[in-house]
């Protein structure tokens, strides 16, 4: 099982959370990330991650065509919302080659948990455990 994992600058503090509450799942897969998302993950958390390059420096579309070649069985993107990227038509075509290639993809952490869930048959926190009270994507006030 080959799985991309995916963070905007906003998001990576969750997605660590995110793999280190998934660790032993995740590291029976094959992990495919970009630049950053990846130093991050396998300084952090021990896992072994094939990076590619940096989001902005082309990364996504590095993943699009792993998509393409129908190497990747899965996506976990943790996209900034409120945050606009330079590359967004990179992400925009990462998304709709995954939609092209029927690849299941997520979002957010919720519906990553989902994603774990389904494609890996395991359990873990649910998201709100996950997400920071202080994260900027979360205003419940
Ligand atoms: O920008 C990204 C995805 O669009 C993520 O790239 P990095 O993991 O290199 O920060």
């Amino acid at each position: 099982m080959r799985i991309a994992l995916i963070a905007h600058d906003e998001l990576k503090d969750e997605m660590v959370a995110f793999a280190e509450a998934h660790a032993d799942a995740l590291g029976e897969c094959e992990l495919v990330t970009t630049g950053t998302t990846g130093k991050r993950i396998s300084e952090e958390t021990g896992l072994a991650v094939n990076r590619q390059a940096s989001g902005p420096l082309g990364g996504d579309l590095q993943i699009g065509a792993m998509v393409a070649n129908g190497g990747i069985d899965g996506l976990v993107f943790l996209r900034d919302p409120l945050t606009a990227q330079p590359h967004e038509p990179d992400i925009s075509a990462l998304l709709r080659v995954c939609d092209v290639k029927d690849v299941p993809v997520a979002t957010n952490l919720a519906s990553a948990e989902l994603l774990v869930r389904g494609l890996l048959g395991t359990e873990g926190p649910i998201a709100d455990e996950l997400l920071d009270e202080r994260s900027p994507l979360r205003d419940d006030d």
